[in-house]
């Protein structure tokens, strides 16, 4: 793959004929809008929204958070894949992405922690990757025009039916009004002990039990689930199905509301009956990205899906209490709408870039929930303290 080559590749008419011989990936957008490239990870074909994220590491965490479930993921940094992938920094057992876009030629690993190379990587997880893309054109389309649907078709032998992947394209539903935590979430439930990474210690486990918290899993990613541990808690996960009894009989101090994909309006069905009473025990709840986007709703509150989303690394984001600007994780497509919440429910986070709500909180009793990803796993780690201020609360409810 030549860097010539690339630049002529892209936007090609709809036409089913690749411009070079060398051609064995498409990139078709359902306005009709086709980029050839060069395929890796599992062959085949797969549809999805095409979302971009502008994280400069942390491809692999991105690539296995479940809540880009039902996306295609373009990654607007060139390089990706240089340090390979490996089996620690794995968000879920299965990634739930649709596929992968990036600039670059996808290149063997350099990296200590390397296990296997992306391409090998993608293969084993059923995640269709395309190559050689003019990743700034197509973000300024997702900006331009919003998050489309779209097909990737990896063919090594160069044969495409751009016809049928437009239609297969335009006939995808979209991601509005889909469910999708259900595909995502746990089986069963089971008890969590684990803590953060740390340089030449690895992983470690919770040592001193300061609380119990039982975890609504509408595709948690684990570093929630280690911080959780982090700051003394040991976690019982449940199904995104779980019932407001099979939660209660936990007995648990405190309740999260975990992250995951699709639409919230669409799991708040079946999430916002249990997510009603639990609000009514006084058990303090936290809730991050689509458990806020569910607290919103169950508060009376809506949620609309947005533009192109927030999908990154440094995403700034105000604390309306303290004045205070951390700089964030963010992936979501949908978001809560502010002037829908009722005088109970104050805005306590908004993001700088657009102002659109980042944190809510309950005036009268101890729940909140946040927008960004105070986890990080990948970006940065000023939102921590999220995480503490759930332990305080909890702590502070036991005791009284
Ligand atoms: N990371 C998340 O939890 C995403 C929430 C929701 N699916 C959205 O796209 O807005």
């Amino acid at each position: 793959m030549t860097e010539s080559a690339t630049n002529t590749l892209q936007n090609a008419s709809c036409s089913s004929t690749p411009p070079s011989s060398d051609i064995t990936a498409a990139l078709v957008l359902a306005d009709g809008t086709v980029f050839w490239g060069y395929g890796f990870g599992k062959e085949g074909n797969t549809v999805g929204e095409v979302c971009f994220n502008t994280s400069i590491t942390g491809y692999q965490e991105i690539l296995s958070d479940p809540s880009y479930a039902g996306q295609i993921i373009t990654f607007t940094f060139p390089h990706i894949g240089n340090v390979g992938t490996n089996a620690e920094d794995m968000e879920t057992r299965h990634p739930a992405a649709r596929g992968l876009v990036v600039r670059e030629e996808v290149t063997s690993p350099a990296n200590f922690r390397a296990e296997s190379p992306l391409g090998a990587w993608a293969a084993e997880m059923g995640l269709v990757g395309i190559a050689g893309i003019d990743t700034r054109k197509l973000t300024r389309h997702i900006r331009k025009n919003g998050a489309p649907n779209g097909v990737i078709v990896y063919n090594k032998d160069g044969v495409f039916d751009i016809p049928a992947l437009l239609a297969q394209a335009q006939d995808w539903p979209g991601l509005n009004g889909m469910d999708l935590a259900k595909d995502v979430t746990c089986d069963e439930t089971y008890d969590w002990r684990g803590t953060r990474w740390h340089l030449g210690k690895g992983f470690g486990t919770l040592d001193k039990e300061e609380a119990h918290i039982v975890a609504v899993d509408y595709g948690a990613k684990i570093n929630i689930l280690r911080c959780l541990a982090e700051t003394g808690a040991r976690v019982t996960v449940v199904p995104a199905t779980a019932s407001f009894d099979d939660i209660m009989a936990h007995k648990p101090d405190g309740i999260f509301l975990s992250n995951g994909p699709g639409d919230p309006a669409a799991t708040g069905e079946y999430a916002l009956p249990v997510i009603n009473k639990l609000i009514e025990t006084g058990l303090p709840i936290f809730g991050i990205c689509l458990g806020h986007q569910l607290l919103a709703l169950a508060f009376g509150g809506k949620t609309y899906k947005m533009h192109q989303g927030h999908r990154g690394a440094n995403h700034p984001v105000q604390d309306l209490r303290t004045g205070k600007v951390e700089i964030t994780s963010m992936n979501h497509g949908f978001s809560v709408d502010g002037d829908s919440l009722p005088a109970n429910v104050k805005i306590s986070h908004v993001s700088l870039f657009d102002q659109t709500v980042c944190g809510i909180e309950c005036t009268d009793k101890p729940i909140f929930s946040v927008q960004q990803h105070p986890e990080a796993s990948p970006g940065p780690q000023d939102s921590f303290y999220l995480f503490e201020q759930f332990m305080k609360s909890i702590k502070a409810h036991k005791a009284a």
